[in-house]
């Protein structure tokens, strides 16, 4: 399972969780404008925006996560198996395979209505990286500033959904995870009134009474709406510090520890690593399972207009500050 959320502060943030049983040694990747960008069917992009985010890097490839571009345009996929459906190649349309997706969008759009223009010619078709690394069955977040998007294709064809809760998981479809917000509108930050009866003496207890009846559990449904619950409370950060602190918290709100989630045979899947970008400024910040410091990468501080893959593996031991 993975959570994605975008954040308005005084900035504008985006990351995401992603939850899985193994690793296919992702890293911090910079792709710079001038490393050229080739695509199956719709040609190169010789030169383009320059990109930072999660990949792995494949035959000299980088295959994103997640990532944001220099003008602060942001995507991310997340599994949707059994849903997801590529179709095949489509003459007339941009034909772009998933793996692709990302590039194609965040190398060319510097803004929604870019992406927007972009999407309306797309067709996500099925052409795998290759014989061994197959189609995965994603659908995609893509932000900008106040507007963000779902993207799915789906077996009746391409949707693109707006999405006013900057929030989107797994299974099922999105317009699912929107409609059961529905169940939850009571729930709330603040302290619950007694609506019963004046006869009766009820009073909270304790303190988090309102939010009683929020899904505690990790399916994909439920951590829908628990990410949208903790985002849209009444606390505003200030500022680069506070509004890190709360995006992860908003995540972690989401996370999956070790154990929880069995997916076969004794593996469970938990959150291998958990982003933040700071769309403006191009900061990745991250954290993984084992070491939940924060380390930042910030694209601004590379050479933009390289032609090389820069990629920053993963600090992923434990770090603990010693007092004495
Ligand atoms: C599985 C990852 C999403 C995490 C997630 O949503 N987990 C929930 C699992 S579930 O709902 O509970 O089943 C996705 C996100 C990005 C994906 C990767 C990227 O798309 C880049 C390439 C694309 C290739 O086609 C496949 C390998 C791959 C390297 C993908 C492997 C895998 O599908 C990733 C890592």
């Amino acid at each position: 399972m993975c959570t994605a959320v975008n954040y308005k502060t005084d900035g504008f943030y985006f990351g995401r969780n992603l939850d899985l049983h193994y690793s296919y040694d992702e890293k911090v990747t910079i792709t710079p404008r001038n490393f050229p960008l080739k695509f199956r069917s719709v040609g190169e992009l010789k030169n383009h925006y320059a990109i930072i985010g999660m990949a792995t890097e494949m035959e000299g490839y980088p295959l994103y996560y997640d990532a944001t571009n220099e003008k602060g345009v942001s995507m991310a996929g997340l599994n949707f198996p059994g849903n997801a459906v590529f179709h095949p190649f489509e003459e007339g349309k941009d034909n772009v395979s998933p793996f692709e997706f990302i590039l194609w969008i965040l190398g060319q759009c510097q803004n929604m209505a870019e992406v927007r223009k972009l999407l309306s010619k797309i067709h996500l078709y099925d052409e795998p990286f290759s014989k061994d690394v197959p189609l995965a069955p994603l659908h995609y977040m893509i932000a900008y500033k106040d507007e963000s998007l779902v993207v799915e294709s789906v077996a009746d064809g391409l949707k693109i959904h707006e999405n006013p809760v900057g929030v989107l998981a797994n299974n099922p479809e999105f317009t699912y995870h929107l409609h059961r917000l529905n169940d939850f509108m009571q729930v709330t930050g603040k302290t619950p009134v007694n609506l019963f009866s004046e006869k009766l003496p009820l009073k909270p207890y304790s303190l988090g009474m309102g939010s009683m009846g929020l899904p505690g559990d990790l399916s994909s449904s439920s951590r829908f709406v628990r990410a949208a619950f903790v985002k849209v409370q009444d606390y505003e950060p200030k500022g680069e510090e506070e509004s890190v602190s709360q995006f992860f918290h908003i995540l972690d709100a989401v996370s999956q520890p070790k154990g929880c989630t069995e997916v076969e045979g004794g593996h469970f899947e938990y959150t291998i690593y958990s982003s933040c970008v700071n769309t403006e400024k191009g900061i990745y910040y991250y954290k993984t399972y084992d070491n939940s410091s924060l380390t930042a990468v910030s694209l601004q501080k590379e050479n933009l207009d390289s032609d090389k893959l820069l990629q920053y593996p993963l600090r992923k031991k434990l770090v603990v500050e010693r007092e004495n």
